[in-house]
């Protein structure tokens, strides 16, 4: 059984230990304290490491799911020398490299907190360090919980946006739409659970068709009706471009957070 250890178990390293199966991973974690390690360790079942050394010694994979910013000072102290995997937006590999020994089996991934119910999409790459066998077991680690997408380097800021990040926007989106029924006399958990509902089968309807999402909302748009009020009201209220600027920033965030 591939044991997997985390380093750092915050909400990230929570939600993909509860989408992966206990019965083929071995998992343990190792957080800031010993004894917030335990509580997280039982409310999730799994092991918690005594120190992050014993965690390293007792893993075949380690994932770092601490913040970018406290990853410096954990490659300081600690050699890990096991295939290492990096969660921590706007951290390039090159980053990564520049912190770890010449030989460092690198992997750099981008799950997103959907994780927690196996339909994560993931993006993940690696440096030359990196065997086609290890690479293919992080691969499957991931796979297991959701899709997984093998990307250039460059694109991992634009994926960080559309899917790392974007859960945070689409609930913006269901929660402004729930608002609105609320405003037009619906209960508030009423209204959130059709405007959810109507978001999942829009997005399968999108998936399992050929068509694009214009000819989509083409397609809901009678003439004259009720939906073509509401598609010219967003556009005159900049929906496109107030969307293309917020995974601009995004984008431009993680990459300011790179060396
Ligand atoms: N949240 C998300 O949706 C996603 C997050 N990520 C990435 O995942 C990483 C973690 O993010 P997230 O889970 O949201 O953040 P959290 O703050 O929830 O988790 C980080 C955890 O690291 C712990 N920690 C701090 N210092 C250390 C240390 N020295 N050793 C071990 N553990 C430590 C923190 O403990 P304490 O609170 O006690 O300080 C905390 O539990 C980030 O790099 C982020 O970019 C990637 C994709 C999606
Ligand atoms: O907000 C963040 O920085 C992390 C990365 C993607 C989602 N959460």
């Amino acid at each position: 059984m591939i044991a997997i250890g985390f380093i750092g178990a915050g909400k990230m390293a929570s939600a993909i230990i509860n989408g992966l199966d206990k019965d083929k991973f071995n998992i343990q974690i190792s957080g800031r304290t010993l004894d917030t390690t335990q509580k997280t360790a039982h409310t999730l079942g799994i092991k918690a490491a005594a120190s992050h050394t014993e965690l390293i010694e007792s893993s075949d994979i380690v994932v770092l799911a601490v913040k970018p910013h406290i990853i410096p000072s954990i490659l300081a102290a600690y050699q890990i020398n096991k295939p290492l995997v990096s969660i921590a937006a706007g951290m390039t590999l090159s980053d990564l490299e520049a912190l770890t020994t010449s030989k460092q089996p690198l992997i750099r991934v981008m799950p997103n907190i959907n994780a927690t119910i196996q339909k994560s999409t993931t993006g993940i790459t690696r440096n030359t360090n990196v065997s086609d066998s290890t690479f293919a077991t992080v691969t499957a680690i991931f796979e297991s919980i959701g899709s997984v997408h093998e990307l250039a380097e460059k694109d991992f800021g634009t994926f960080t946006a559309l899917a790392g990040s974007s859960p945070a926007y689409i609930y913006m989106f269901i929660d402004a739409m729930s608002r609105a029924g609320v405003l037009h006399g619906m209960p508030k958990d009423v209204s959130t659970k059709i405007v959810a509902e109507t978001v999942l089968a829009s997005a399968e309807m999108l998936l399992s068709s050929d068509l694009n999402p214009w000819t989509l909302v083409d397609n809901v748009s009678s003439p004259g009706g009720t939906t073509v009020a509401g598609v010219v009201s967003l556009e005159q209220n900049n929906f496109v471009a107030t969307v293309i600027d917020a995974i601009t920033a995004t984008v431009d965030k993680n990459k300011a957070m790179s060396n």
